[in-house]
């Protein structure tokens, strides 16, 4: 059930945005109760208390920034966050890590940047350990002008669940202009990691 407010209701402009936003209200509330699975806007994270290792691929910096703004984000909503760069770690690691997210651009004709290279080259050796525990998601930079677009982050994607990790949210992909896709992998990240 929807609450609507007729179009030709005796009210004025504002009177009507007014019971519009009001009626809204009424929806969302009426959606919720139909629907407790579904996450409340208005309800506090409870993704406050997670352990969460950002991992970051980068050649010239930006993978890198984005991995701090997220800490500092998810820090500020109770999460207790690190930051590792991808070259002081080895897939081992990832069997004593509960959530990591992944942010990782690709370089040269598809590659990973320099720092994420022998990571990604042990991930994908069949001494992998298994990551039935992990749950992960992965956050790809990168630019659609290249033949190989983010082929380094979907390499990480598809790996890491072959070797049994969950996916906290899809892979997002981001093409030259990451701002946008950031903030919105970002946002389903909080929501992810409250039901993860
Ligand atoms: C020399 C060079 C090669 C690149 N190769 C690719 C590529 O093969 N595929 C891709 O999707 N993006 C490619 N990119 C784009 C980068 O992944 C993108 O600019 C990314 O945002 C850089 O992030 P970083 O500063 O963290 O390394 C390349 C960029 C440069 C400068």
């Amino acid at each position: 059930m929807k609450l609507t407010l007729p179009e030709n209701a005796p009210f004025s402009c504002s009177q009507k945005m007014w019971i519009k936003g009001f009626l809204d209200g009424i929806n969302s509330t009426i959606q919720q109760q139909s629907n407790p699975s579904q996450p409340s806007l208005t309800e506090p994270s409870t993704a406050s208390g997670k352990s969460i290792t950002i991992a970051f691929g980068s050649q010239t910096g930006t993978a890198e920034s984005l991995s701090k703004k997220l800490s500092k984000k998810l820090n500020s909503k109770g999460c207790i966050s690190s930051i590792r760069d991808l070259a002081s770690m080895t897939p081992d690691d990832l069997k004593n890590i509960e959530h990591l997210l992944l942010i990782t651009s690709t370089y040269g004709d598809g590659e990973p940047p320099d720092n994420a290279a022998t990571f990604h080259r042990l991930l994908h050796e069949e001494t992998a350990p298994p990551l039935n525990t992990l749950a992960y998601s992965v956050l790809a930079l990168g630019d659609s002008s290249y033949a190989e677009f983010c082929k380094c982050g979907r390499d990480f994607d598809q790996r890491l669940a072959a070797l049994g990790a969950k996916r906290i949210t899809p892979i997002v992909e981001c093409d030259v202009d990451y701002d946008d896709p950031f903030e919105s992998w970002t946002s389903q990240i909080e929501l992810g990691l409250s039901a993860a």
